[in-house]
């Protein structure tokens, strides 16, 4: 058996993985490989990039084969299909036949994301603590808490979420902050995401967690506000939604935002000033370069 560790850019990560299990590959993890960067952004494609078109940056791709398995010719077949730049092969190994199901879990061990949530991986036991577990296995959809960003919004959500406040998790990936919201006492939690498959992952990572959540695509969102509204996206794509999140924070509700760079801050704090003076966005905190902006809408009697 062989393991084969490519680079490509996100946005075919997916579709790349799953041509390769399609002709036969035995698994395929998907990891971020800039989680800790900070460099220029996008750091794909060329610098000219229009900025609705920016997304995650780079992924790992793990993927293990059998003896005989032609991966070059199963990735040249796969870049052709999903017409994307050919992902650069970074490692080759062979692996021993018992090793694979190892291999594949150690990519994914527990992680202790807030003072008090955890991840949890399906093949992990719970630490044996009071911790609040989130069961999550990596799949289709971004958010395992492995990124930075994520990992400020799960922490600003358990440092200050109120009991029964009502949360929408715009752009929510595998679901981890509405379900985290919940797991912290939440009430009504909802989610959104243009991805449909994220949208499928995030319902059955609720249910797998035994969380009350619905989540639907943006175009069929129900109509209301929350009193918390967290969206981890990036920065352009931020300051274009800046009408449809401010639309949805109630009076005295609060706005987090994630997905920007520390040197993209004052730019989205600024969109979001001229959008709606009444709810002004302060850096909330750093993490490895990514800042998690915050602020709060004042009430009508404050107003
Ligand atoms: C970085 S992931 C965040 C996932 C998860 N909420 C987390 O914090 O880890 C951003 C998600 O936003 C979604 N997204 C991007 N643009 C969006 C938009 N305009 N409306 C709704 N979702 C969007 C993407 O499909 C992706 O799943």
């Amino acid at each position: 058996m062989r393991e084969y560790r490519i680079l490509a850019d996100q946005r075919s990560a997916e579709e790349i993985s799953d041509l390769l299990l399609d002709v036969g590959a035995l698994s395929a993890a998907l990891e971020d490989a800039d989680a800790d960067s900070t460099d220029e952004q996008p750091l794909y494609g060329e610098p000219g990039l229009e900025p609705q078109t920016q997304a995650w940056p780079r992924s790992i791709i793990s993927v293990l084969t059998a003896d005989g398995f032609d991966f070059q010719a199963a990735l040249d077949a796969a870049v052709a299909q999903a017409g994307c730049e050919a992902p650069k092969l970074l490692e080759t190994s062979d692996v021993e036949d018992q090793d694979w199901v190892r291999i594949t879990q150690a990519q994914f061990q527990p992680s202790h994301v807030s003072p008090r949530l955890w991840i949890v991986p399906s093949w992990s036991e719970p630490p044996a603590t009071d911790a609040v577990i989130i069961r999550l296995d990596p799949g289709v959809a971004f958010g395992t808490g492995s990124h930075p960003t994520t990992r400020l919004c799960l922490n600003w959500l358990d440092e200050n979420l109120k009991p029964a406040d009502n949360v929408l998790d715009y752009g929510c990936g595998t679901g981890i902050l509405a379900i985290g919201a919940k797991k912290l006492g939440a009430g009504r939690v909802t989610g959104t995401d243009i991805d449909p498959q994220a949208v499928e992952a995030a319902r059955d990572n609720a249910e797998r967690n035994g969380c009350e959540a619905d989540f639907h695509l943006p175009e069929s969102m129900p109509e209301g506000e929350f009193s918390v509204v967290v969206a981890n996206i990036l920065a352009n794509p931020l300051k274009l939604l800046a009408p449809a999140l401010l639309g949805r924070v109630a009076p005295g509700g609060s706005l987090v935002l994630s997905g920007i760079l520390a040197r993209q801050a004052d730019e989205v704090i600024a969109a979001y000033r001229a959008a709606d003076p009444g709810l002004p966005l302060k850096l909330w905190r750093e993490e490895n370069g990514w800042v998690c902006l915050a602020g709060t809408r004042s009430t009508q009697a404050e107003a």
